[in-house]
Formats: structure tokens, sequence, C-alpha cells
């Protein structure tokens, strides 16, 4: 890693590829990152988010594909001259050394050759052991931490650095909910003010939407998305985005069109579907017979079974989850689950009927074979 202030750098790769024995981890991906933005990879687990940041840092080599960092093409560099700090997942913190000499050790390796002055290593170190609560800890040695302070120390080693690149993956993943969400701001804050792009890997799809400025939806090796996290959220690419983002996810139920009598029937299980009729007119307009509802909960609502309204769909109580601000209600409905977001206070019994009703508007059709979201919503 060089000492002299970085140049601004964007991340580009494109067509990358990487195959373990039978299972294709990452296949054909592209990316960019822009000089002072965060990306967020995000994607369940097995997606191929580690894998990603292994083929950047160089301790994995792509089957195919382009890397560059600025103007240099890096993927046939190893690791100590790619100018990548990488934190990586199972943190590798050396356990002889306190957390202070953890996190000066890269500024004081063979590669910075003693350029670095002692005083500049102790304002860097203490600048970082601030940022996440982690001042009282210096002395400690890695044994004497919980998982999480150790998280926050691997964090620290990578933040210290002056890479042209930062993949933190999952960087905050072991700790409390507060400091999660104090840290997501604070790092957010510190990235966005340097020249430097950041990678940020974590299967939390709604702490992607918090702390980037645009998120990568990766699922099963491929890239199913790029955008903004208001893209993302409110117009998903395809079925296995909506599963992933918003908390809780969007509803997802499946329907069959049908044509009889010259008029469309729109069932999910073989029960006729009571949709609304701007939602009708929609549906009859489309040539397929397969088709995917969604809606998420926040706009979901319950009323009583027996309404006599033309959108109400009748369920059953499947739970009942009292969150304080709001409860959350999951309905059944032959085999599909759909959430509601209601008013503190509601209660019901399991297996109770329900209406639910979909938003007048605002309904997401996607292809029931293919799973993406039709065009022009
Ligand atoms: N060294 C390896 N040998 C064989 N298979 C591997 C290897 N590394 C990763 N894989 C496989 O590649 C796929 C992607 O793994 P990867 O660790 O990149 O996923 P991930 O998105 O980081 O998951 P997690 O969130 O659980 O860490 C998985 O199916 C995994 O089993």
């Amino acid at each position: 890693m060089r000492t002299s202030e970085p140049v601004p750098m964007t991340l580009a790769v494109d067509g990358l590829s990487k195959r373990f024995g039978a299972t294709q981890a990452l296949d054909g991906l592209a990316l960019t990152v822009a000089p002072g933005e965060i990306v967020a990879v995000s994607g369940p687990s097995g997606a191929g988010k580690s894998t990603l940041g292994r083929l950047l840092s160089g301790l994995e080599s792509a089957d195919r594909g382009e890397i560059r960092l600025g103007s240099r093409a890096i993927q046939g560099l190893p690791p100590q001259q790619r100018a990548v700090a990488h934190m990586f997942e199972s943190f590798a913190l050396y356990p002889t050394l306190n957390v202070f000499d953890n996190i000066a050790s890269p500024l004081r390796s063979p590669m910075h050759a003693g350029r670095i002055d002692p005083a500049s290593i102790a304002e860097r170190v203490e600048n970082v052991l601030a940022l996440t609560q982690m001042s009282h800890l210096a002395g400690r040695r890695p044994a004497e931490l919980s998982g999480g302070q150790k998280q926050r120390v691997a964090l620290c080693r990578t933040l210290v650095q002056t890479p042209d690149l930062f993949i933190l993956d999952e960087p905050i993943g072991h700790l409390d909910a507060k400091l999660r969400h104090t840290l997501r701001g604070d790092i957010r804050a510190r990235q966005g003010a340097l020249a430097q792009g950041t990678l940020w890997f974590t299967p939390d799809a709604v702490e992607a939407m918090a702390v980037a400025d645009r998120v990568v939806m990766l699922v099963g090796g491929r890239v199913r998305q790029i955008g903004t996290p208001r893209d993302i959220y409110l117009r998903p690419a395809d079925t296995s985005v909506a599963r992933l983002v918003g908390d809780p996810a969007m509803n997802l139920l499946d329907i069959t069109l049908t044509s009889s009598d010259g008029s469309r029937e729109i069932r999910h299980a073989g029960d006729a579907v009571r949709a609304s009729p701007a939602l009708r007119a929609r549906l009859a307009a489309l040539p397929g017979e397969r088709y995917v509802l969604g809606f998420p909960p926040m706009h979901t609502q319950l009323c009583a079974p027996a309404s006599a309204e033309a959108d109400v769909l009748p369920g059953e109580i499947y739970a009942v989850e009292p969150f304080g601000k709001y409860t959350l209600v999951t309905a059944s409905l032959a085999g599909a689950l759909l959430r509601a977001k209601v008013a503190p206070g509601y209660a019901a019994p399991l297996g109770a009927p329900v209406g639910i009703r979909m938003p007048e508007s605002g309904v997401l059709i996607f292809d029931g074979d293919t799973g993406s979201i039709l065009p022009d919503q």
C-alpha cells in the first residue's frame, strides 16, 4: 500500500466469474464504485459476496473477467500490489498483539518501510478507535475481547489504511442493534468524505439500504439488480430481489389468469382472487397465464373477512407479532403467507378468519415464469 495521498480511483469490474467444482460462485459479474461512493453488495448466504471480496483483493483468482482500479488492471496482481484494504468476515487478528498494535499493523508493514512516523500512526489508530467506541480497550489482546469487540478491531484495522478501495465483509454483523445503527451512520459519513470507494457486503438488505449510495443485489452468483436503495425498494427487478428487500419483505401472491366467457378470471391456488377494478383492468391486458402480484406489508390492510368490498382476500390469522410502534400480522391464504403492518394493539386469535386488502394502487406485477418485473410499472 502506498504512503502518499491516494489518487481518486474508481473500481470497475466486468464479466467476473469464478467456479468451485460444481458451484458457479460468481457468474459474469459487473459493477462499478465511484470515488467516495459506498456500494453495498447484498444477497443471501452463498450468493457469492465473500468470493467477490477475495477476487478483488487477490486472495483468489478469477476464471474470467476484468478488475480495474482507476487506470490499473489489477486482476493479475498479488494482494500486496492491489491497494485494497479488506476486512475479513473471520477478523484474522494477531493473537499476541494488543488492540492498538493489531490496528497499527498495516501501517507498520514492510510495504511502508517505516515511512509513516509513530505520531501519525498513533493519531490514525486513535481516530478509528474513537469512531468505533473502542478507545478504552486499546491495551487488550484479542483473547480478552467479545466477538463484537473483535469485529470492531478488524474494522479499525481496515479503516486505518489509505488504500484505493475498502472492502468491508459483514463489518457490523456481531454488534448490538444500537451500536450497529450508530456505526452505520458514522462509517457512512467518514467513507463518503474520502476519495476512495467502499464495498460493503451484508446479507441484511435493510442494512445495505441504510448504508449505501447504491446497492447490488446478488443472488446465486449473479447480479439481479443495481440501483439506489429507493429504486430497489420501490421497484425490485424480480421476485428474488423482492423477497429480500423491505422490513418485512414485500408480499408476493402467485396468480393464474384464465379466460372464460370472454372475461379474465384471477385465481390463486384455484380460488378466485378479488382484485380492485384498477388491478383487474391491468391484469386483463396481459397476454400470459402465470403472474405474481407484489405489494408491501406497509400498504396491506386487514378487515372483516366477510367484507363485500371487491378487493378483499379471505385469509386466516397465522401470526401476530407486536413490535411496539406497530403490530405485524401474518395471514395465510391457501398456502401463501401475506403480511400487514397494522396499528399497535391489534389482537386476534390464531386461525381466526380475516380479510386482507391489497393497496388500491401500486401493486407490482411480476412474470410468473421468469420472476422478472413487468415493464412500465
Ligand atoms: N473454497 C471454496 N470451495 C468450494 N466452494 C466454495 C469455496 N468458497 C465458496 N464456495 C461456494 O461458493 C458459493 C459462494 O460462497 P460465498 O462465501 O462467496 O458466499 P457469501 O455470499 O459470502 O455467503 P455468506 O453470507 O454465507 O458468507 C457458495 O455456494 C460456497 O459454498
